[in-house]
């Protein structure tokens, strides 16, 4: 049987598992056993792992990149001809993307990389299409616009979602607040500081025991963990990326249809051909990509407001703001002063290298 078999025939299994008290062992075996086939599947030697490959490894440029995937002709690249300036080939016609395509848009002075991207089928993970490749890359991808023609959005939503998934891709999560820490003995040791809602004692242990993990202590503080969750942990290998879900084509529907599109979560509806709420698509971009404007104030004259320095959220320290700019000025530090909200007082504060800085801090160098 083939990997791909082996996968259906697991899936197949739990859909015909009633979730249960009696069941939840055996459920968290299956899960724990899906798990690994995906991965046996995506890995280096199931020739999906690593990089895009030929025509998908793009040079990265700009300080994030937004990777746009969906199903073929939703309009990804009349999107991103449009938002950069860059021309990427647009058509009626299925699959006229082949590769990946870059450009660049800047927003509040950060310049971002945006990567149009093949049209993905269901399978896409099988081998179907381009749908690995595609998927590689939306992986090292720090936001994923999920692009959805109006016209059948949720079960394009729903395909869409579950390729990425089964890639290791976790949308819009944060990684679970739960450790498994291996041991010599003692057996599987369990303690959560929240209820176990969505998660028994069987299913932990059913989980581990497929891990073969006979003597660990697992620490649950999530709430509402799942035996998922417990499995992307001990699996390790996942990423969390945000994702917006981007409608097109609004111009082809009625207004009390684009109202029920607006309780997608996460949702933007827009038309990249009429150009329609382009502007809010870009403010939601924005904010997914929590970056970190930092503006330089040279001694004795206002900052500058016009380039900022951008940064990633979690790697915002002085140190990184001085690296920004150049390797050396770190060294020469003496100290920083900072304005903004990363600041105690108003008036400024004095810090060193490892303060953590907030988006529109000031910064002020000094030298030694
Ligand atoms: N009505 C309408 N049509 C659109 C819109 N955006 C794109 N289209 C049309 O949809 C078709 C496909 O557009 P593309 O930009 O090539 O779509 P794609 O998602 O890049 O397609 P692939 O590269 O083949 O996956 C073209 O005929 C576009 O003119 C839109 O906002 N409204
Ligand atoms: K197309
Ligand atoms: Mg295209």
């Amino acid at each position: 049987m083939t990997t791909v078999q082996k996968i259906k025939e697991v899936e197949d299994e739990m859909a015909r598992t009633q979730k249960n008290k009696a069941t939840s062992y055996h459920l968290g075996q299956l899960k724990a056993k899906l798990a690994k086939l995906r991965r046996e599947l995506l890995g280096p030697q199931g020739g999906g792992g690593g990089g895009g490959g030929i025509g998908f490894d793009v040079a990265r440029t700009g300080i994030a990149s937004v990777g746009f995937v969906g199903f073929p002709s939703v309009g990804k690249s009349t999107l991103m001809s449009k938002l950069t300036g860059t021309h990427s080939e647009t058509s009626e016609i299925d699959f006229t993307t082949l590769t990946t395509v870059p450009g660049t848009v800047k927003v509040h002075g950060a310049p971002i990389q945006i990567l149009d991207l093949p049209g993905i089928i269901e399978g896409a993970n099988d081998g179907r299409g381009r749908g690995r490749q595609v998927t590689a890359v939306a992986r090292t991808c720090n936001l994923i616009f999920i692009v959805l023609d109006v016209l059948k959005p949720l079960g394009d939503k729903k395909t869409i979602e579950s390729e990425l998934e089964a890639f290791g891709i976790r949308l819009n999560k944060r990684p679970p607040n739960i450790t498994v820490k291996k041991k010599d003995k003692g057996g599987i040791a369990i303690t959560n500081t929240v209820p176990l809602t969505s998660i028994d004692h069987d299913e932990i242990k059913a989980v581990c025991s497929e891990y073969k993990l006979s003597n660990a202590d697992v620490a649950i503080r999530e709430p509402n963990a799942t035996a998922d969750d417990l499995v992307d942990v001990i699996e390790g290998n996942r990423v969390y990326i945000p994702a917006i879900y981007v409608l097109n084509k609004i111009d082809a529907i009625s207004i009390e249809e684009l109202d029920l599109l607006y309780k997608i979560p996460n949702s933007v509806p827009i038309s990249s051909r009429e150009w329609l709420n382009i502007d809010e698509l870009i403010d939601v971009m924005w904010r997914k990509l929590d970056l970190v404007r930092v503006y330089t104030k040279p001694r004795g004259a206002p900052p500058d407001y016009n380039s900022p320095v951008v940064l990633r959220r979690g790697k915002s320290t002085v140190e990184d703001f001085c690296s920004a700019i150049h390797k050396e000025i770190a060294k020469q530090m003496k100290y920083a002063i900072v304005w903004g909200a990363s600041a105690k007082h108003a008036r400024g504060q004095k810090v060193g290298l490892e303060h953590v800085l907030d988006d529109e801090d000031v910064v002020h160098i000094a030298k030694k």
